[in-house]
């Protein structure tokens, strides 16, 4: 059997019952079998391993390496657990491949189930009849706990009746199994979809690993799920590559987050950390309310040369000479002096803060050299009258000076990326110096005062951290870390210390090892110099400058060109999938084409890949969606439903005053039917929360708030506020009308736009 060009790898032929359902329990068995040998031969020497004694702190390392591998070993065999065995491939000659969660071998290293990741599993999911890569039947295994509970066999021989061929459907792959995926109520949280894989996704998620790959697709064409699973694809596939650095994934807020959160951990991957912009900073919480005119004057490209211009400001030249004290003694600084220094060390190329000392240096060397030719000049017009000693306790004193220190660090101070720029929010001259290219009203935009930050102004501190370098508050924070980490061992080997001697009589104890034989303080250091035993997330996470493997930005379409730069600063590789809709762009500051967006980081240098097909939003819900989509921009074409539920949307004009009250009652209603989502205004969000608060499965959120969630019944409450509130309204309501996938339901005087559309159910 061939896949493509390759034959696949490892099939094998055995044993078959006749009845499809016997047959592939008898499979499930066997695989939950080596499963469970595989899982207590982990757990058995990962004890064996805990009971390793010695001294040496190079071998106790090496120890624990092993576990931490066995761990993660032990986590991705208990992910496979559920849903373990999905799918089978048949070849003309009968030779079958199974497919799973994870690779499993027999007892004698023979291959019995193929991780869904591999190279041989992917004609499950790109097979056709017309291109059927040498299957001539794929199947689709439903299990229940350790139970098969149903098979759907697809047969793509074209010389065998080939129903998926032959009839005109939607194309899509395993039609039945896929439908009953989609159909399922919510649980609030995302789940895998390694059994349903479609070819157009499965192509996006196999996609190479260099360069950057951006995923264009409507509402609910997967583009979330796809880059899930490319990071767990690309993980499996160049893990020796990806294990070191990670793989970042960016999302949009962390409601989000947290919707998302269970996909990885399902698919048996730890290493990737998941993150909104404003968690880009260790170290720094960034939640400060902020209004959509500020957030998008501080997105903008020119706040770059804004910031550079900010922090060279900081390289301050006096325009007049400057004169500074010392015990008793005038010394000068000349303007045309300062600006010749600053002008040399600027030639150095180095960070504001690496540069300090270089500035500093010659100054007070300056300073010290006119102040030894003041109090050492020979009354008689000779040589001056100190030596290399005086002059290094002279400039001992100019630097103990309280004045002198005054004036460096006029001159060049030492500066955070925080005190940067609530120095220059807080400064309106200063603004006005650092920012000539912002209009005065931009600039108010920018101005206030406090140091507690918002998520807008986070790509903007990394900047600044970026061209400030280093202040010492890194290292700090790193030596702190360290140290609590040793005191808190230092502690544990206390108690067990304290404790050996009551579990033991005089003579047992001799023969006992405890904690304080195998390890002491200095071990203890040496150990933590050696390794860091934090996980590579929590690594990555305190560390601004860590690069990784491959960053994936989800609803990419929202992130501003600063955004886009701090971004791209951690991932110098540029190995990055992208994945968004513009038409769903809800941030003012966010791009209404790829080009706009990423031109300014990326220029032309990334590909392009679309998805068409929505499993979300049923057809009856997306025909609504679609006339506002046309608003948005006529030539926009809505990604076309894989499925119709006969339940059309439905509205009920109700007066502001009693949304409230009308909202509870039909929320508590709706949720018969699963999890429900109330969309509405910000302005009316407090009030809606308040009413629904005793309601369980129902979530109320902005339409910002609700980007990239679903649910399984959907109430748009007060769609022309949404719609008004913001630039982006019309975007933000289609974004609004997409979240759910069965039920719509729309409440409040209707805008214009949703008027005239012959999509409503006419009973309500
Ligand atoms: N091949 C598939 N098999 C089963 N379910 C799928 C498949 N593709 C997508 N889905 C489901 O469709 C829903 C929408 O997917 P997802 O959230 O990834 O779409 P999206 O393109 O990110 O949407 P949006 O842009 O609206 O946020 C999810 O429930 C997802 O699990």
């Amino acid at each position: 059997m061939s896949s493509g060009n390759q034959r696949v790898a490892f099939y094998h032929k055995g044993f078959e019952l006749p009845n499809p359902l016997q047959a592939e329990q008898f499979h499930l068995t066997t695989f939950y079998a080596a499963l469970d040998t595989e899982r207590e031969r982990a757990e058995a020497r990962t004890q064996d391993e805990q009971l390793v004694r010695t001294r040496n702190a190079q071998a106790l390392h090496q120890r624990d390496g092993r576990i931490r591998e066995l761990n993660v070993r032990l986590a991705r065999l208990n992910s496979a657990e559920e849903g373990l065995y999905f799918g089978r491939l048949d070849d003309a000659g009968g030779e079958t491949l199974h497919i799973g969660r994870i690779g499993l071998h027999d007892a004698d290293y023979e291959p019995l189930l193929v991780d869904w990741r591999a190279p041989a599993a992917r004609p499950f999911y790109v097979a056709t009849a017309v291109a059927n890569e040498g299957v001539v039947r794929r199947r689709h295994i439903q299990t229940r706990l350790r139970t098969v509970i149903d098979v759907q066999d697809e047969h793509l021989d074209l010389d065998r009746e080939a129903p998926d061929a032959s009839k005109p459907g939607t194309g899509v792959m395993g039609e039945a199994v896929l439908l009953a995926a989609l159909n399922a109520r919510r649980t609030g949280r995302m789940e895998s979809i390694v059994q349903t894989i479609q070819a157009d996704q499965d192509r996006i998620i196999r996609s190479e690993l260099p360069g950057i790959l951006v995923v264009q697709g409507g509402p609910g064409t997967g583009k979330t799920a796809i880059a899930l699973h490319r990071a767990a694809y690309l993980l499996y596939t160049h893990r020796e590559q990806l294990e070191k650095r990670g793989i970042l994934v960016v999302g949009p807020n962390p409601a989000f987050l947290r919707f998302i959160g269970e996909v990885l951990p399902s698919l048996g991957e730890e290493g990737v950390r998941l993150v909104t912009v404003a968690e880009l900073m260790p170290g720094l919480t960034a939640t400060r309310p902020e209004d959509a005119e500020s957030a998008e004057v501080k997105g903008r490209a020119v706040m770059a040369e804004v910031i550079a211009k900010a922090v060279a400001d900081r390289q301050w030249v006096p325009e007049r000479p400057i004169q500074v004290t010392v015990d008793r003694t005038v010394l000068r600084l000349d303007p045309a002096y300062c600006a010749d220094v600053r002008a040399r060390v600027r030639e150095r190329h180095l960070t504001h803060n690496q540069a300090r000392p270089f500035f500093l240096t010659e100054i007070v060397d300056h300073l010290t050299d006119q102040y030894a030719d003041l109090i050492g000049a020979d009354p008689l017009g000779g040589e001056n009258l100190l030596d290399e000693y005086d002059l290094a306790e002279l400039r001992k004193e100019v630097l103990a000076e309280p004045a002198v220190q005054a004036l460096l660090d006029q001159l060049w101070p030492l500066l955070g990326p925080q005190r940067l720029l609530e120095d220059l929010y807080g400064d309106e001259d200063r603004l006005a110096l650092a920012a000539p290219q912002l209009s005065v009203l931009d600039r108010e935009h920018l101005l206030r005062y406090g140091d507690d930050w918002s998520p807008s102004d986070v790509p903007l501190l990394d900047e600044a951290a970026e061209l400030l370098g280093d202040d010492g508050r890194d290292a700090a924070r790193e030596k702190a870390a360290r140290a609590r980490a040793i005191a808190y061992a230092q502690g544990s080997l206390d108690v067990l210390t304290g404790s050996a001697s009551t579990d033991f009589d005089d003579e047992d104890e001799s023969e006992v090892l405890t904690a304080r034989d195998i390890l002491d303080a200095g071990m203890l250091a040496e150990r933590y110099e050696a390794e860091d035993d934090r996980t590579l997330a929590d690594r990555a996470g305190a560390d601004r400058r860590w690069t990784y493997g491959h960053v994936i930005v989800d609803e990419a379409q929202e992130l501003t060109p600063m955004a886009w730069r701090a971004i791209a600063r951690r991932c110098p590789l540029r190995s990055m999938t992208m994945v968004g809709d513009v038409a769903q762009t809800g941030a003012v500051g966010g791009g209404t084409s790829w080009e706009g967006a990423l031109g300014p980081t990326f220029g032309d240098r990334w590909r392009l890949a679309e998805l068409t097909l929505n499993y979300r939003t049923p057809a009856e819900v997306m025909e609504l969606a679609g006339d506002v989509l046309r608003a948005v921009d006529p030539r926009a074409k809505a990604p076309h439903s894989v499925r119709s539920t006969g339940v059309k949307p439905w509205h009920a004009d109700i007066a502001a005053a009693d949304q409230a009250a009308y909202v509870q009652k039909v929320a508590a209603e709706e949720t018969q039917h699963g999890q429900v989502g109330v969309i509405t205004s910000r302005s009316r969000l407090e009030l809606v929360q308040e009413a629904v608060s005793q309601l369980s499965d129902v979530t109320v959120l902005s339409a910002a708030g609700a980007k990239g969630l679903e649910f399984d019944s959907v109430l748009v409450v007060d769609p022309d506020g949404i719609l008004i509130e913001s630039p982006r309204g019309l975007r933000d309501l289609y974004v609004a009308l997409t979240r759910c996938t069965q039920r719509l339901g729309v409440v409040g005087p209707l805008p214009e736009v949703l008027h005239s559309s012959t999509a409503w159910d006419a009973r309500r």
